[in-house]
Formats: C-alpha cells, sequence, structure tokens
C-alpha cells in the first residue's frame, strides 16, 4: 500500500486489500476492532474482505442502505451495538461503504464514550474522491442534511478503487459530480480533464489517477482550512443549492443522490457567480451541457422556491441570517462569503430551469 496524502488522515491507496487492511488494524488499531457497513457495502465489499480472522458475528454491524437512513435511529444501533459489545476507549471502527456510513460511522466513533478511533475503507466514487477524507462527519435531522455532527478525522484511509466495479452507472456518476466541482474550483486543466471523461463507460484505470488527483485537490483545501473557516467553504461549491434540492427531494418521497443534487446546484450557482463576479456565460453553458447530459433535469415548479430559500436558511456556512454562497468569478477562481438577495436565489432558479 502506498501513502496518497498526509494529513490528519493518513490516506493510503491500496495493493493487495486483506493484507492492507490487517497492517492499518495492527497499526491503528489498540483495543477491540468493529466493522460497520450498510446492507449495499455488505452485499458488494464485505466479500472482498471475507475470512479475515479479525471480523465475526461479533464485531460486524450493518445498517440499512440508503441517505434516509443517515438519521438518529440509525447511529443509535451503532451506538448501541459497541456499548453491548464490549467496545472501550481504545476501540476502532472501520466504516467499509459509502460516504452515508462513513459520515454516521465517524461520528459513532467520534462520540462513543467521548471518542474512539475509527479507519475509512471508502467503496463508492463518491466516499474516495470526498466524504471519506477531511474530517466531516454527521446524520442528517429534521429534514436538513449533515445538521448535526462534528469534525474528526480518520485515523486513516484505505482507497481501493477496483470496489467502483460493482458500483451502477447512477451511483458512479454521483461521484463524478463532486469530481466535476474540484476540478471547477481548481483550475482549468483539471476542468478539461474531468470534462472528457467518459463517465457511463468508465474505465477504472483511467479512474485511479482521476480519484488521487481529486483527493489530492480535496485535502488542498482541507489543509488550508481543517474547520472550514474561510477557504474550506470552497469545497461547498454547488452545495448550498444542492443540499435544499437533496433535502426537498427527500422529503417529497422521490430522493436524488448527493451528487446528483450538488450538479443541479452547481448550475444557479455558477449563474450567481456569473451576476456578482462575473463568470463568464460561455464556460456555464459548456459546464450546463456536461451537467445535463449525465444527471439530466432536477424538476421542480416556481411554486417551490419560497421552500428551497428556506432549506437554505439551514445551511453550515450562514452567518447573520445571511445565506452564504461559494461562488466562482472564473474556473479555479473562489469567492467566499458571497451572499445574494432572494430575488437574485430566484432568478438563478428561473435561469436553471430554462437551460
Ligand atoms: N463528509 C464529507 O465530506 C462528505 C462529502 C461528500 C458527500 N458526503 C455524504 O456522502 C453521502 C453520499 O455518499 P455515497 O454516494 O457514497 O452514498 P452511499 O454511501 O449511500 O452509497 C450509495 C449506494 O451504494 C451502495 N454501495 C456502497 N458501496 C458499493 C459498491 N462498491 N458497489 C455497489 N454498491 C455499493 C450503498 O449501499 C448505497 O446503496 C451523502 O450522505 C453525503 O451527504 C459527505
Ligand atoms: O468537505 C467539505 O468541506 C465539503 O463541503 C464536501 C461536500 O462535498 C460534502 O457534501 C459535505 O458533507 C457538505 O458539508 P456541509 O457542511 O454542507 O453539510
Ligand atoms: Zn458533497
Amino acid at each position: 500500500m502506498q501513502v496518497i496524502e498526509e494529513s490528519e488522515s493518513r490516506v493510503y491507496g491500496a495493493d493487495n486489500l486483506k493484507n492492507d487492511l490487517s497492517e492499518l488494524i495492527a497499526k491503528y488499531n489498540k483495543g477491540k476492532v468493529f466493522l460497520l457497513m450498510d446492507t449495499g457495502s455488505y452485499q458488494h465489499c464485505y466479500p472482498k474482505i471475507k475470512g479475515m480472522p479479525e471480523f465475526n458475528d461479533d464485531n460486524v454491524i450493518v445498517i440499512e442502505q440508503g441517505d434516509q437512513n443517515k438519521n438518529i435511529e440509525a447511529i443509535s444501533k451503532v451506538w448501541e451495538f459497541l456499548s453491548t459489545h464490549g467496545a472501550d476507549r481504545k476501540s476502532t471502527l472501520i466504516n467499509l461503504a459509502g460516504g452515508m456510513p462513513c459520515d454516521l460511522g465517524g461520528f459513532a466513533a467520534a462520540t462513543f464514550k467521548r471518542g474512539i478511533n475509527f479507519i475509512n475503507i471508502p467503496t463508492t466514487l463518491l466516499s474516495q474522491v470526498d466524504a471519506s477524507v477531511g474530517g466531516k462527519t454527521g446524520i442528517n435531522f429534521h429534514g436538513f442534511k449533515n445538521e448535526i455532527g462534528v469534525f474528526k478525522h480518520a485515523s486513516a484511509v484505505l482507497v481501493d478503487v477496483d470496489f467502483v466495479e460493482s458500483q451502477d452507472e447512477e451511483n458512479i456518476c454521483s461521484g463524478y459530480a463532486e469530481m466535476i466541482k474540484h476540478a471547477l474550483i481548481y483550475d482549468q486543466e483539471e476542468w478539461e480533464v474531468i470534462r472528457d471523461f467518459d463517465v457511463k463507460n468508465a474505465d477504472i484505470s483511467e479512474l485511479k489517477e482521476l480519484v488521487v488527483k481529486s483527493i489530492h485537490i480535496k485535502e488542498h483545501f482541507v489543509k488550508a482550512d481543517p474547520t472550514e473557516q474561510n477557504v474550506r467553504k470552497s469545497l461547498n461549491f454547488g452545495h448550498t443549492v444542492g443540499h435544499a434540492f437533496e433535502s426537498f427531494a427527500m422529503k417529497k418521497g422521490r430522493p436524488v443522490l448527493h451528487g446528483y443534487a450538488v450538479a443541479y446546484g452547481m448550475i444557479p450557482e455558477l449563474y450567481l457567480g456569473n451576476k456578482v463576479c462575473g463568470f463568464p456565460m460561455d464556460k456555464i453553458h459548456e459546464v450546463i451541457g456536461l451537467i445535463n447530459s449525465v444527471y439530466g433535469k432536477f424538476e421542480f415548479e416556481e411554486a417551490d422556491y419560497d421552500e428551497f430559500f428556506y432549506l437554505m436558511t439551514h445551511d453550515k456556512k450562514n452567518e447573520a441570517n445571511q445565506i452564504n454562497f461559494t461562488l466562482l468569478e472564473d474556473i479555479g477562481k473562489i469567492k467566499i462569503n458571497q451572499t445574494c438577495s432572494k430575488e437574485l436565489i430566484f432568478e438563478a432558479l428561473n435561469f436553471y430551469k430554462s437551460v
């Protein structure tokens, strides 16, 4: 296994999954080890490590899949399991799953007995390039995304891009959205590389290089500002509107994947970037061309705008009752802490509907 990134968490690239995981357990765990999965990663990923002597019925926890389960009931189940199966302060929780259980498991570990170590083994493209690194952990609450959580870094992250092979196209596209976001906040060259990647026929060996670059971009911002006081807000580009779309869709009982919501959200936010700081319109149309072709359109009515606005009032970047956007002046030129009037936000939603 090689070290991909050295930050608060050491990020490793896997060579031999079972051996690498055994090595990490020996290195980072000082007590009893626990393994958290959801029903999807249990089905598709557990077989790859099954038979390892470290895991048995007494230390494997499985929660239901889907973001609707990133909630207090599921985390309570994890706390209960740890509590009734002899976990102590020296225990380690291993999250073998996508971003949902990595977020929830990280938060469970951060709070159990005031904090135990955890290791992330991200099994989805989205969790490899984004959710497993950077230390944001948490759960959804009262219909708001990640409303409850803490910053707590995994002791280690083990990335094995081969896990992506069993993902369906929709989930691969979801992860690709965060790679588009990383490219847009980083530079023109990265944008062109990501834009030209054929995500619908994703080639895993090509993806390996892109994943490493995307992790480097994420870590670049995390290292500069671990608790999102300033420049880390760049990583939230697309999420002010995107999280509103995601929460809205969940409430309506027609959930959209996180990456889809972010992809849709980037379009109105690029429009705001054009209005507030001059992001070039021709480049907006280039990004729209990619996003519409991969993700299609998010359907909503003008009558829904007030609900979106209300959801945006819960964005974690907000201060002094103002909705706080991360906007772009150009690709790679970020403007954090931008506020926009309600009228302009509605205009951006109109723009999204029109393109
Ligand atoms: N903490 C962060 O910085 C951060 C960053 C981005 C997103 N997130 C969060 O991550 C979540 C989205 O992550 P996600 O897209 O990985 O979703 P997810 O964890 O829900 O996984 C998506 C689906 O894929 C299944 N799955 C997992 N691994 C698989 C595999 N190898 N093959 C086949 N199926 C597999 C899961 O069971 C699930 O049904 C959201 O909750 C989002 O808010 C967090
Ligand atoms: O790491 C970050 O910082 C991000 O904002 C990454 C986002 O892709 C991710 O969805 C994150 O969970 C959003 O955080 P939130 O603070 O807006 O809930
Ligand atoms: Zn995200």
